[in-house]
């Protein structure tokens, strides 16, 4: 479980989000929902434990976030990046068995999850292909797969369907979905509809310090849309 008791965010020396209450539990689907700017990715960066830019308390399974050492951080969480550049000529298949690296499992048990995340991710055809030569969707996919051949408690996807075909985008989303009946996933999202459909919970961030959080159904009131949008028409 990922708790926040009065956490506040910093983007530099500007607080983003403050007073932030809320907890991720494992069985929960969260979709972060806000205008551009407002902080989504700067909050997943500070759960990731890539900023230290908080105050407050975050708890990860009870340990605070800032005194969980990198190989158990990694273990309880895994993040996909709204942009990854690859720069290096890694093949699909050690990308993706790079989300192994925390566990400190036998080989043969890691390409035994390589191959079962390719065929969950349907990217079995790009084995032995460099990332660099991937067009931007395949390597979405690998991402993605990476993050999940990862198997942590918590998974936190930064707009994960940049790039995907809309196909594609309804079998991912199941993906998450399945993978959060054991596991928190926290999605950054702009679709909303997507939000609707798959999300259990949602933290819709409005700006200015105010925020809400609850299950979908509480919160994408249309009330509540209009607060964020300002304009109700843009979701038609
Ligand atoms: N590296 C940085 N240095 C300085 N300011 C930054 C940096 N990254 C982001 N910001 C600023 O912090 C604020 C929050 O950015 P953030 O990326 O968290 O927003 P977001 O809600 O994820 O937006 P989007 O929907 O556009 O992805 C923005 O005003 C942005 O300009």
């Amino acid at each position: 479980m990922i708790s926040l008791k009065k956490a506040s965010i910093f983007q530099e020396s500007a607080v983003l989000i403050r007073n932030l209450d809320v907890e991720f539990n494992p069985g929960e689907f969260w979709g972060i929902i806000g205008k551009n700017g407002v902080g989504k990715s700067t909050l997943l960066n500070v759960l990731a434990g890539m900023s230290n830019h908080y105050e407050g308390e975050i708890q990860i399974d009870g340990q605070p976030l800032n005194q969980i050492n990198h190989r158990v951080r990694a273990q309880k969480i895994s993040y996909l990046l709204q942009e990854q550049e690859p720069c290096l000529a890694f093949l699909v298949e050690e990308a993706i068995g790079m989300g192994r690296f925390p566990w400190l499992t036998t080989k043969s048990e890691d390409i035994d999850i390589t191959g079962e995340v390719m065929n969950q991710c349907q990217i079995n055809h790009l084995q032995g292909r460099s990332i660099l030569k991937l067009s931007g969707g395949e390597r979405r996919k690998v991402e993605i797969g990476t993050c999940l051949a990862q198997q942590s408690g918590h998974l936190l996807l930064d707009e994960p369907l940049n790039h995907l075909d809309v196909v594609y985008q309804k079998h991912i989303m199941q993906v998450f979905k399945q993978y959060s009946q054991r596991n928190a996933v926290i999605m950054v999202c702009h679709d909303i509809e997507a939000v609707k459909k798959y999300c259990s919970h949602v933290l819709m961030l409005l700006g200015n310090d105010c925020y809400l959080s609850g299950t979908s159904a509480t919160i994408l009131t249309e009330t509540n849309l209009n607060k964020l949008f300002d304009d109700s028409s843009q979701l038609n």
